[in-house]
């Protein structure tokens, strides 16, 4: 379709617009190695942007600690341990010019995370002027399946009244699972991955309309949005 006329625009969190992946990196990586498991970025991949029960299911099957570790105990191991980061949480670059660029030509801009509320409310500590910019926040814990469903968007979307055409719904998203949840819900996704994931696999971007290295690369004229000055 084209050309393309974004009328909304939806924002993932963490990897995307918060530089919070490499705190659960660190810290997946010391728990994991009490087990005498390495926590490499092929499984990383799998676990990023899903919602925290259902990442901590992956851990568990991928690395067979079935009998030694349950999903609940590796999130409350995580838990202890992220809580004492998510408060230093900073920024992606060109996270927040992008933000308020479009706040300043009002175009509606949203957050759809897989993250929990409480877990939203750390990570943003430093940051909760730039988030008051966001019409809304959809959480994990309010939508029941998380992505690759594409629930998470499809809600975000639907708290305006009346809700966009998904056609005209740009996504921005780090995840290959965000991204297809972008996709499913019929939604435009620029894909910002993280490199050591495209080392890895190149075909993680695979259904995504633009990949780009990091937001500071995202020109939004060609998607009938107000260039930058
Ligand atoms: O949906 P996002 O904001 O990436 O949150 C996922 C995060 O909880 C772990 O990867
Ligand atoms: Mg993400």
């Amino acid at each position: 379709m084209s050309p393309k006329q974004i009328s909304h625009v939806i924002f993932d969190m963490d990897g995307l617009l918060l530089d919070t992946e490499n705190f659960y990196t660190i810290v997946q990586k010391r728990i994991l190695a009490k087990y005498n498991r390495d926590f490499t970025w092929e499984l990383k991949s799998k676990m990023m942007g899903q919602k925290a029960l259902a990442a901590a299911q992956i851990a568990v099957k991928e690395l067979q600690l079935e009998g030694q570790l349950t999903a609940e105990d590796f999130l409350r191991q995580r838990e202890e341990q992220l809580d004492a980061l998510f408060p230093t949480t900073q920024l992606l670059p060109g996270a927040e010019r992008l933000v308020r660029h479009l706040k300043q030509h009002n175009i509606p801009i949203c957050v759809a995370t897989s993250s929990h509320s409480r877990h939203f409310d750390s990570k943003t500590t430093l940051h909760k002027q730039l988030f008051s910019l966001f019409d809304h926040i959809v959480t994990g814990d309010q939508i029941v399946r998380g992505k690759p469903a594409p629930d998470a968007f499809l809600t975000a979307a639907g708290q305006y009244k009346p809700a966009p055409d998904p056609q005209k719904c740009l996504v921005f998203e780090d995840a290959p699972v965000g991204m297809q949840a972008a996709k499913a819900a019929g939604m435009w996704c620029v894909m910002v991955p993280a490199q050591e994931l495209v080392k890895l696999d190149g075909s993680c971007t695979k259904g995504a309309d633009l990949v780009l290295g990091s937001l500071l690369e995202f020109d939004p004229t060609p998607w009938g949005l107000p260039p930058f000055p």
